[in-house]
């Protein structure tokens, strides 16, 4: 991972939307507000559609300079020269992954409420690692839940910035954060907003030091 890549502030990770524009409207807004990462992430669109939308927001992140992660699927990623990898329990092995896509990119894992899968892939080489469903998440219901106490003990233990994800909203994400959380990923609460930016904004001053 580069060194100007830091990995502290609101991850957002986009909706499942299929509408291209669309999604890059909603993309330039949460950007206008200065998130530190964009996970491209869209359950709904065929492969054709995935490469369309994660080169065209390639573009859109690369003139914002935030680091674009693809969700699910190295190869997209190294297709479309994205910044970085998120790999859950199904989504191949991460030290692979971390020998294609070499030092320079960032590596995500998906930990759910497991400290060992934490473990694993600081072995493997990742660059954060990921907990949750913090709280019950309407994007997605079935994910399990997480205790906030993991966020501290990862970090203690592993060194690694930690990202904790569902059910995230501006009125709770400062605990989270004061649990220990570097990286806030949101999808709902972020692209739904009446104004995506100023809720993008709010997100990235809750890291700002008084
Ligand atoms: C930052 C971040 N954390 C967790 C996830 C969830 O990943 P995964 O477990 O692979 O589930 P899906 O996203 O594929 O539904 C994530 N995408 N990003
Ligand atoms: C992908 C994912 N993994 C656990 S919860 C979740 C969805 C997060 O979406 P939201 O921020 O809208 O709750």
């Amino acid at each position: 991972m580069s060194e100007s890549m830091a990995l502290r502030g609101l991850y957002a990770v986009t909706p499942d939307e299929t509408d291209d524009e669309r999604l890059v409207a909603l993309a330039a807004q949460v950007l206008a507000g200065r998130p530190a990462l964009l996970q491209y992430r869209n359950k709904l669109a065929a492969a054709a559609q995935r490469r369309t939308q994660a080169a065209a927001l390639r573009e859109l992140c690369r003139a914002a300079g935030v680091p674009l992660i693809i969700n699910d699927d190295l190869a997209l990623a190294l297709e479309v020269g994205a910044d970085g990898v998120h790999l859950g329990r199904d989504d191949g092995d991460p030290a692979a992954a971390r020998r294609a896509l070499g030092s320079g990119c960032i590596l995500g894992v998906t930990c759910y409420a497991d400290l060992s899968r934490a473990r694993a892939g600081a072995a493997a080489g990742v660059d954060y690692v990921a907990f949750g469903a913090m709280f019950p998440s309407s994007t997605k219901p079935s994910a399990p839940p997480a205790p906030f106490s993991l966020l501290g003990q990862a970090k203690a233990e592993l060194g690694l910035p930690v990202a904790a994800i569902g059910g995230i909203t501006l009125g709770n994400a400062a605990a989270v954060v004061a649990a220990g959380a570097d990286l806030i990923a949101v999808i709902g609460d972020v692209f739904a907003a009446p104004d995506p930016a100023a809720r993008a904004a709010a997100y990235r001053a809750l890291f700002v030091s008084p």
